[in-house]
């Protein structure tokens, strides 16, 4: 059977959907889980992006040990010398680097002739050879390429040292057939293929990523790359977890099968869901709550009689748990950290002894904990902004009324340790709070979305707030958790400001640290 390779984007493409923004700790934490699930290439970010996309390839590089590290580039000595700079302590350090090939593209966006492209492309992948062992070259919009330049170009980065090559469905419109005969015209027309990878990139703009990377692998893709939950630009890249379980599930028909740690997923894909803010559709395949839940009578009373009549794929295979082990506010610490680590949390002792706290105070107040509850607790204690950054709500008390104007009364102690109180109003409780809050904090700032989950089912579930906002002319988001909506709506908007905050500290330290202060 073939062992097809997975490539992983969910930090690079996956952080291109609109309103995703992870930091540093957070992009360390999704590809520590990342490795777990077995996948063999991560890929980090794109280190010329940003100062911050820069130190979080380097830390990821620096962290990951059983899965290659990545970073994305394009045809340019300054992007490639990024990665390198982001990269060059790791074990294996490998590039990513992209050139659209696309007549579209190359006419209207690159500005550039066939032959400069091919041009650029050699020179770089050349100039990128003389530091990576690996070098990955892509042609953006592949798909919509015309199928003999692609082969002549493919010679030519191959020639000059490229050993995986990439062909992506830039912009999702390809068919399965469509796709699948690309990969078998390459593979039979490139003459110095052999020994070279070839992987696929699918978006799923028409809704065909998954069926589009399977035909890949049907017709000769060695690697195949996507995200977790299928985030990533518009409408989404390939979901990897679709791809893994199809390939497992239809053995049969495909002969292939990935590396993955299959049982990892469903925490794979929660940690995910929960650190971006993107919710899993309830009937998302594979991951979604509704993936086995049975519904109709007819489907129960073949489930009850035989499980395979209905279910194609175990809940324990992607690691959803049928047995509960339930935590309540009678269990103790050795109870709480067994769980902790059955759900991929190696918390210092400290950390752990303060989820711990989080967790008996809830356990006061919800009659039963689910995994989601833990789940999220231990996700937020991970993930937390470290003591002393930023402003932390003491007390908060809002009226309502249907006839009463809101008003939010707020206690916060600011970066300095200092006491502020005020009230607002505002046409609803939360915006009274969120006026509360921008009355009190030292820059302007304004809320840009504003997203509530529920975390696990029932009357006493726990609220999960996402927001985005502007905060001193830039853009940033946070969550907040709390039993009551309106405390985690209040948290969201803290942690977000928080998160700016740490950010603009981390660099302010670095730029006086080069300048020797
Ligand atoms: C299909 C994909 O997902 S590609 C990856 C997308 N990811 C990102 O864009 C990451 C975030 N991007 C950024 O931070 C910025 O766009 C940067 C830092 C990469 C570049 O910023 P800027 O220098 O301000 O350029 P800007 O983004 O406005 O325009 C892109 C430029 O790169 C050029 N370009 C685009 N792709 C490539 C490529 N593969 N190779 C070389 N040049 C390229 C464009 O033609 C344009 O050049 P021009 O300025 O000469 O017209
Ligand atoms: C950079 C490439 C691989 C990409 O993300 C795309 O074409 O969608």
């Amino acid at each position: 059977m073939r062992t097809i390779d997975i490539f992983d984007t969910t930090l690079r493409d996956g952080e291109q959907s609109a309103g995703v923004n992870l930091n540093t700790v957070e992009k360390i934490e999704v590809a520590k889980q990342l490795e777990r699930l077995g996948v063999d290439v991560i890929e980090a970010g794109f280190p010329a992006a940003s100062k911050g996309d820069f130190d979080a390839v380097k830390k990821i590089g620096e962290t990951i040990k059983n899965s290659s590290v990545t970073g994305l580039a394009r045809a340019s000595i300054r992007d490639i010398d990024a990665v390198w700079e982001s990269l060059k302590t790791t074990a294996e350090p490998r590039l990513h680097v992209f050139i659209a090939t696309s007549p579209i593209h190359m006419t209207h966006k690159l500005k550039m002739t066939p032959d400069q492209v091919i041009e650029k492309a050699v020179e770089t992948v050349k100039y990128a050879k003389k530091f990576f062992p690996v070098v990955q070259w892509s042609a953006e919009d592949a798909g919509r390429s015309d199928l003999n330049f692609l082969v002549k170009i493919m010679e030519e980065v191959i020639g000059a040292g490229a050993s995986v090559i990439n062909l992506p469905d830039t912009v999702g419109y390809m068919t399965p057939q469509k796709y699948g005969d690309m990969f078998r015209f390459v593979r039979e027309n490139v003459p110095n293929i052999d020994g070279v990878k070839l992987s696929a990139h699918c978006h799923d703009d028409l809704g065909m990523a998954t069926a589009n990377s399977l035909a890949a692998i049907e017709n000769g893709a060695d690697q195949i790359e996507g995200t977790i939950n299928g985030i990533g630009e518009r409408a989404g890249n390939a979901a990897l977890e679709e791809v893994a379980v199809a390939l497992r599930i239809r053995e049969d028909f495909y002969g292939a099968s990935t590396r993955l740690k299959l049982d990892e997923i469903k925490k794979t894909s929660a940690l995910v869901s929960k650190l971006t803010g993107m919710r899993v559709p309830a009937n998302k395949a594979v991951v979604g709550n509704n993936a086995f839940a049975h519904e109709s009578g007819i489907h129960q009373d073949g489930m009850l009689k035989e499980k395979t009549t209905y279910e194609i794929i175990t809940p324990e295979l992607i690691g959803v748990n049928s047995t509960r082990l339930v935590l309540g506010k009678h269990s103790g610490r050795h109870a709480f950290k067994n769980k902790a680590l059955e759900l991929g949390f190696d918390l210092t002792e400290e950390k752990l002894k303060e989820a711990f706290d989080t967790f008996k105070d809830l356990a006061d107040k919800k009659k039963e904990i689910v995994d989601d509850d833990l789940f999220s607790i231990l996700t937020n204690k991970q993930t937390e902004i470290g003591e002393g950054a930023g402003f932390k709500l003491e007390r908060m008390q809002v009226q309502y009324g249907m006839d009463n104007i809101p008003t939010a009364t707020i206690e916060l102690r600011d970066e300095n340790g200092d006491l502020k109180q005020l009230a607002s109003t505002g046409s609803g409780s939360v915006e009274a709070i969120y006026n509360t809050i921008e009355s009190m904090l030292p820059s302007p700032s304004r809320l840009l979305d504003y997203k509530i989950n529920s975390v696990g089912g029932g009357r006493d579930a726990l609220a999960e707030v996402y927001v985005r906002l502007e905060y001193d002319g830039d853009s940033t988001s946070g969550r907040g958790t709390a039993q009551d909506v309106l405390e985690a709506s209040a948290r969201a908007y803290l942690n977000a400001v928080n998160r700016m905050l740490q950010q603009k500290a981390a660099m302010k330290e670095k730029v006086a640290v080069k300048a020797g202060v």
